[in-house]
């Protein structure tokens, strides 16, 4: 496996209209290679950011959106219509903008389509293997302060589950406490990882996840438990990297 990448722009602005026409290319290289790309999106304030400048770039680009296939890396386990779910924040920023087929777009479970955290983590489980869903071309993670990705938070039992490839998550230090996560073997079922982190104050956890002399542990740092299977991108802006 290849050394993870490091990328640093200006500031927040800049790195989501990078990360956005990075992702067109790739996807419309995809589709001229005759793959139907599949990608993992996450929620947050940098992938808002992200989706906007997709939707914005997007009437210029090569990009077949009916032949993209959509899913999440992880989810809030709310009503669908709540403002904390990352797939309304998605469909809101560029999703229904560039008109991704529905049947493309694989949401997870929310309050109103699954009894609970745990069934809802069972279907989605149950959906990606009907779909075939093998491997991302691309998968886009937030990283929160505390180097948490998807729903895998530092010291959490779900970091530990490996014979899944969703987890529910009951306990999150980070509201909403029940979600859904794929877990580390799903995550890492992808072509390209790319990690998206912006502002000050996750300066320490990418300072910690890209050390080279103390390397951390998953447990510590779970971001250190995603990789590419051809490339992992660290995409910054000057404060998330200040500390490198
Ligand atoms: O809870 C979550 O947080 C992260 C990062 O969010 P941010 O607002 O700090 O950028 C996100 O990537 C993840 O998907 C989400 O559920």
């Amino acid at each position: 496996m290849s050394a993870a990448l490091v990328e640093v722009h200006p500031d927040a602005g800049a790195l989501a209209t990078a990360i956005a026409g990075e992702l067109l290319a790739r996807l419309a290289d995809a589709q001229a290679q005759g793959r139907e790309p599949q990608i993992g999106l996450t929620g947050g304030t940098i992938a808002d950011a992200v989706h906007r400048e997709v939707a914005r770039l997007s009437p210029g680009s090569e990009v077949d959106w009916a032949r993209v296939v959509v899913w999440w890396g992880d989810e809030r386990f709310v009503a669908p219509d709540d403002p904390e779910r990352n797939a309304g924040q998605a469909r809101a920023a560029f999703l229904d903008a560039v008109g991704v087929p529905a049947a493309h777009v694989h949401e997870m479970p929310s309050t109103a389509t699954a009894a609970d955290v745990g069934t809802g983590a069972t279907a989605y489980a149950s959906e990606l293997r009907e779909h075939g869903a093998g491997e991302f071309e691309v998968l886009m993670l937030g990283v929160g302060p505390d180097g948490h990705v998807a729903s895998l938070f530092p010291g959490n039992a779900a970091l530990d589950v490996d014979d899944a490839v969703t987890v529910a998550v009951t306990d999150s230090p980070k509201p909403p406490p029940e979600r859904i996560s794929l877990t580390f073997a799903a995550l890492n079922r992808s072509r390209s990882v790319w990690f998206l982190v912006s502002g000050e104050g996750k300066a320490d956890a990418v300072a910690r996840a890209l050390s080279e002399t103390d390397v951390p542990d998953v447990h510590e740092i779970p971001a250190v438990g995603v990789r590419g299977s051809e490339e992992t991108v660290w995409f910054l802006d000057r404060e998330a990297a200040s500390r490198l």
